[in-house]
Order: C-alpha cells, then structure tokens, then sequence
C-alpha cells in the first residue's frame, strides 16, 4: 500500500446480519485524486463508506482514513461525507442546516457561496422534505463539503440529478481535486467514472475485482464492458 495514500483498506471483512458484506476488500485512494468505486448494486459501495466512516466496524483487515485507524476524532474532523440518503432532515431548511453544520466545523465555507456554487440558493428556504431528489442531492453534498474537508466521500452524488446538476457537481468535484481535496465516489454511472475518476475500482461481493486508471482498463473495451465481464448480479 502506498505510504501517502489517503485511504487505505486492507483485507476489510464485515459481517452484517450473519451475512459476509466486505470480504477481503482491499483498496487505496490517493490524496488530492478522484477515486471512483463501483460495483452492483449490493456489492458493498456503501457499506465500504460507512467503515470509512467509523460507523460500521470492522471484523478483520484494517481501515485507515487519512493517517489513523477509520471512525478516529482527528480523521472525522477532516473528512466530509455526502450520505446516500439523510431521511433525518425533514423540515429543516437547507440553509438553516449549512449554517449548523457550519458551526461544527473550526474552518468552515461561507454557507451562502457555497449554496451559490451548488445552485442551492432558490431553495434555501424551502422545508428540506419538500425538495426534490435532485436537490436533495444538492444539500447533501453542501453539507458534506461545508466544513472544508481535506477527503470527501460521496455516495452516489449525481443520482437523481438532472442534466444540468450533474454537470454542475462534476464540475464542482473537479474543482475539489484541483483544490487538492480527495474525493472517493461511488456511482452507477459509468460515464461518470470514466469522465472524473483518476483510479477506478471495481467491487464484487464485497472485494475488488478489478481496479486502474480509466485509460488502463478502457484500453480494449468500454468501461461498462469491463464492469459487466468482472462483476455478477449480487444474491
Ligand atoms: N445493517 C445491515 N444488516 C444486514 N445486511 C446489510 C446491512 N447493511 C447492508 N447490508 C447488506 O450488505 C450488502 C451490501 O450493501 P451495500 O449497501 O453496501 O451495497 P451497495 O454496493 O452500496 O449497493 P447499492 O449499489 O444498491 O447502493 C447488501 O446485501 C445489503 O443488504
């Protein structure tokens, strides 16, 4: 495993609900790059970003998230995460949520550039269980992004999104990396990977399956066909 590397699992195995989720999953993304992590839906993505987190422990293998072992204070401090779903929010207003946020963080972005960035500023005000997905969507990667994180992970980030909000957050996510900030991404999309991502990997019941730089393993076939040859559809 790289020393440098920002994120670092290796040989994870979890167990949810007498099930093996993540079995031997093995993985590094570097900092300052965009990583994308695929798979089929149930291959792990998610569980993948709650160990990253803390919020899932480990059975075996080891995660380290920039320098400490996953879920440790100084590494939460300076990670942002975009959830794949905050059903918690309900009524409170995006901006209201940002501006608390904001306050857990010693370095925090202005609330209001940066719901000018993401297009959130005509909703600022709406009950958050009245938006739609996409500016769910939004909201979510304000939040994970608000307190200047120096590694974000985002769960899906464009699900849901339209045209132009896909476009924006790509553009945004690009912004991120230029900025030196590492971005982990999980999405379904291939084109999304192969239009972002420095280092794609590909997961499979709960281990990787195959993982490189788009040019590597687009050499002789699209992305989405390396995706279907490596990975089945989960039980
Ligand atoms: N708390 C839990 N208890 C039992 N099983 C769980 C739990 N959380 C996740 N799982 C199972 O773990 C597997 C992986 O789930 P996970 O959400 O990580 O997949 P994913 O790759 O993110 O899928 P998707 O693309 O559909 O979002 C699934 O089979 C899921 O049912």
């Amino acid at each position: 495993m790289p020393a440098a590397a920002a994120l670092a699992l290796d040989g994870v195995e979890v167990t949810l609900g007498g099930r093996r989720v993540l079995d031997g999953l093995t993985f590094t993304a570097a900092p300052g790059a965009i990583t994308a992590l695929l798979g089929p839906n149930g291959a792990g993505k998610t569980t993948t970003i709650r160990v990253l987190t803390g919020l899932v422990p480990v059975d075996g293998g080891t995660a380290q998230v920039l320098g400490r072992p996953a879920g440790h204070p100084d590494a939460l401090a300076r990670l942002g995460l975009m959830p794949q779903a905050t059903g918690a929010w309900s009524s409170i207003r995006p901006l209201e949520l940002l501006r608390y946020l904001a306050g857990l963080y010693a370095r925090p972005h202005d609330v209001h550039a940066l719901a000018e960035a993401l297009g959130i500023t005509s909703f600022a005000r709406t009950p958050y269980r009245r938006l739609s997905g996409g500016q769910q969507q939004a909201v979510n990667l304000a939040g994970a992004l608000v307190g200047r994180p120096e590694f974000v992970l985002l769960d899906e980030p464009t699900a849901g999104m339209d045209p132009h909000a896909r476009r924006r957050t790509w553009g945004l996510v690009r912004q991120l990396a230029d900025a030196g900030v590492g971005v982990l991404l999980t999405t379904h999309a291939m084109d999304e990977a192969a239009q972002l991502a420095d280092h794609v990997w590909i997961m499979d019941a709960g281990r990787i399956a195959i993982d490189g730089t788009v040019a590597e393993l687009t050499a002789t076939e699209s992305l989405e066909d390396v995706f279907l040859r490596h990975t089945g559809a989960q039980a």
